[in-house]
């Protein structure tokens, strides 16, 4: 019983009431045992939890995750699961929503026996066993609370982490608050659940949070053009794989397939890279092992140096270094050496998927698939699809990314796809940001505040300056030979910040480097501290350039970075990158760090009103003409003039034949 019914959600709801239900059963003479098979989440948590005895199958996961649909779990599960399990493992399953599993359950005591067999027919015969035992002591209302000593600071401290973690949202606080009423006498526990409850139920951030539910979902049923799509084309079997370069993204990528029981043939072409990788590889893999307590054949990947070891894989994923010349020359040897079935497939954030197609025997079975860092933590994966691409490619690619534990979303090809092409736009805006008189410090602290992961130059810091760096000098933006503008500097006729390659120029690449936007403890180091010497190279070359600094405030940095942002994300839809704007907000939030109670940035932008939106946009680009990212794309300003309909409906105002592919 996965819960509730989420739709319901938004529509009148039909009874019975789920609370009084519960409290019957609880109350009631026979024993009642929940046979918990498969889940027991939510609502079918605190519903086991009424019941007086809980047996689950081994398999079963249990867990209340309301949080992430921006709730709580109000059918008891605030008051009963503290009672039960003590307050610090109660908070911590409510704040996260993380699913339990039935061996843990057993553990915490949220289960009573865990069984390998039909979990209904070990209840009937545990039923019988208990047929005459009281069930005073069975009914978990009537508990007294176990109030540990130190129980006011253990609140506290889950209030502060749920503040930290929940980055503006409401649902993780109000968690906190409800089990901390589970102190109180159970039927005043109970209103206060219900009265948080009902603040959060119609709140715009649980509206949001429950379209981000469904947007993930929606994604997976993906289309393409040529009118090929999820239900009318077969994914292949993936017997095993190659992922070739085993640099940071090769390497999370090898760990995601073994996880997933997928064999791997990991391959390099330098000695000394594959021994670094194999112990990295091993290490993050034991570490999974041991998280994850399951039995992992470790003997599933096999790393080589050897190229014949590719004619038995199915699929081929690329992670050699982002040269375009480079993975052209690959993809022609691996046509050769790969089964003429073999999909080959490029983790290529940026770089043109057709031409890689081009250089191979079969453009037909490649595809994009594009993983984010950490490959083995982050959930989004981009299949870049081509012109060429065909359904089986597509739908391989869907279903193994879906297999390796990630949402899938379909992008057709297009410089950046769908992130990162959105992404240039909110970069830039903070590089122009800092010429006019923010800091780094400054433009972070306003898009943490509003509830990105991270800041755009921490970011940045983080990934690696020269990655930006070295898209700049291809796209002709900066590098030797290119000819420096004139103040402010224009680069192909429009205004351009060479900000970040003059740090670059200095050595300063980010966290890897101790240095970039901020200073870090040494390289390598995460902690970011602001930096004197960015200031004094920030006020220098604003005094070179003449450029008066002003005082910028929170809300013009949000309005510029996000706003512009969102505007590239109209752009797209008007190219028919993908097949809704569902596709872009699930891109955000599962890879871009965007706060999900806010739906993802297509969805804000529903919600702070197209017209407000396009009406910034306007302002701001008439204040800065020179910047083309700002003038107010095509296919907002006709939603405006239709009177702004609702998100689902964006598509039907393109017009036929705006596709780019
Ligand atoms: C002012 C008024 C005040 C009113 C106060 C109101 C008080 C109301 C009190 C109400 C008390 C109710 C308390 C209970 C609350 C809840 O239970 S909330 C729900 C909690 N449960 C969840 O969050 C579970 C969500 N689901 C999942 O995590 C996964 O779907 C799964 C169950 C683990 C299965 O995963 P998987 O096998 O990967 O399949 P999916 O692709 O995810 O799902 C398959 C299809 O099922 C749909 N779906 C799944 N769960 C739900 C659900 N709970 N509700 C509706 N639909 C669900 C999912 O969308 C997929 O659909 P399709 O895409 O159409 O195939």
């Amino acid at each position: 019983m996965s819960g509730a019914d989420i739709r319901e959600f938004s529509r009148p709801m039909t009874g019975p009431a789920l609370v009084p239900l519960i409290d019957a059963i609880e109350a009631g003479e026979k024993p009642v045992v929940a046979a918990i098979e498969g889940m027991a989440l939510g609502g079918g948590l605190e519903l086991a939890l009424g019941c007086h005895y809980r047996i689950a199958h081994s398999k079963a996961q249990l867990g209340l995750p309301e949080v992430t649909l921006g709730l709580i779990p109000a059918a008891g599960g605030t008051q009963r699961l503290p009672r039960l399990i003590g307050f610090p493992a109660a908070l911590d399953m409510i704040i996260t929503g993380r699913r339990v599993s039935a061996g843990d359950a057993l553990k915490l005591g949220i289960v009573d026996q865990v069984t390998e067999r039909n979990a209904g027919e070990v209840a009937v015969a545990f039923a019988r066993s208990v047929v005459d035992c009281p069930l005073v002591s069975r009914r978990l209302s009537t508990w007294p609370p176990l109030c540990p000593a130190d129980l006011d600071n253990i609140l506290q401290m889950a209030l502060a982490r749920a503040w930290q973690r929940g980055r503006g949202a409401l649902a993780p606080v109000a968690c906190v608050q409800a089990v901390q009423a589970a102190r109180l006498p159970y039927s005043q526990g109970m209103q206060q659940e219900q009265k948080l409850m009902s603040m959060l139920f119609a709140s715009p951030q649980a509206r949001a949070l429950q379209y981000c539910f469904f947007s993930q979902r929606a994604v997976g049923k993906w289309s393409m053009p040529n009118g090929a799509c999820w239900d009318n084309s077969t994914a292949r079997p993936i017997r095993k794989a190659a992922v070739i370069g085993l640099g940071t993204m090769g390497r999370g990528i090898a760990v995601c397939l073994v996880l997933a029981g997928i064999p791997v043939i990991a391959m390099e072409t330098d000695e000394k890279q594959l021994e670094a990788a194999r112990r990295v590889v091993m290490a993050l893999l034991e570490k999974e092992v041991q998280k994850l307590a399951v039995g992992l054949h470790l003997g599933l990947i096999h790393f080589t140096l050897e190229q014949r070891y590719l004619r038995e894989v199915d699929l081929v994923i690329e992670a050699v270094f982002e040269d375009l010349a480079l993975k052209k020359q690959l993809f022609a040897e691996l046509s050769s050496v790969c089964h003429p079935d073999t999909l080959l497939c490029t983790n290529t954030s940026q770089l043109d998927v057709d031409q890689l197609a081009t250089a191979t025997s079969r453009p037909d079975l490649v595809v994009g698939m594009h993983f984010f860092a950490p490959a083995n933590k982050i959930k989004l994966l981009e299949v870049v699809f081509t012109s060429r691409s065909s359904p089986e490619a597509v739908a391989t690619a869907m279903q193994l990314g879906k297999w390796l534990g990630k949402v899938s979303v379909a992008v057709a090809n297009c410089p950046g796809f769908v992130g990162n092409r959105m992404l240039r736009p909110y970069v830039e805006q903070a590089g122009f940001l800092l010429e006019e008189g923010a800091t780094p410090e400054q433009v972070d602290s306003a898009l943490e505040h509003f509830g990105l992961a991270m800041g755009v130059f921490r970011m940045s810091d983080l990934s690696g300056l020269d990655v930006g760096w070295r898209v700049r000098k291809a796209a002709g933006l900066t590098g030797p030979g290119v000819p420096q503008g004139q103040l402010l500097q224009t680069q192909q006729g429009y205004r351009y910040s060479p900000l970040a390659d003059l740090i670059c120029q200095k050595g300063r690449l980010g966290q890897k480097t101790g240095c970039g936007w901020y200073l870090y403890e040494g390289p390598g180091g995460h902690m970011a501290r602001p930096d004197p010497w960015v200031h004094a190279f920030l006020e220098e070359y604003r005094r070179v350039h003449g450029l008066q600094p002003r005082s910028i405030g929170q809300q013009e940095v949000l309005e510029r970075c996000l706003f512009a942002l969102i505007n590239e994300g109209f752009r797209v839809l008007e190219d028919r990158i993908v097949m809704d704007p569902v596709a872009l907000d699930v891109i955000y939030v599962l890879g871009y760090g965007w706060p999900a109670h806010t739906g993802g940035p297509m969805y804000y932008a529903g919600e702070v009103g197209l017209p407000r939106v396009l009406g910034r946009l306007e302002y701001y680009q008439r204040v800065h003409p020179d910047i083309p990212h700002l003038r107010p794309s095509a296919l907002l300003r006709q939603l405006v003039a239709k009177g702004s309909p609702p998100i689902h409906k964006w598509m039907w105002h393109i017009e036929e034949g705006s596709s780019r592919l």
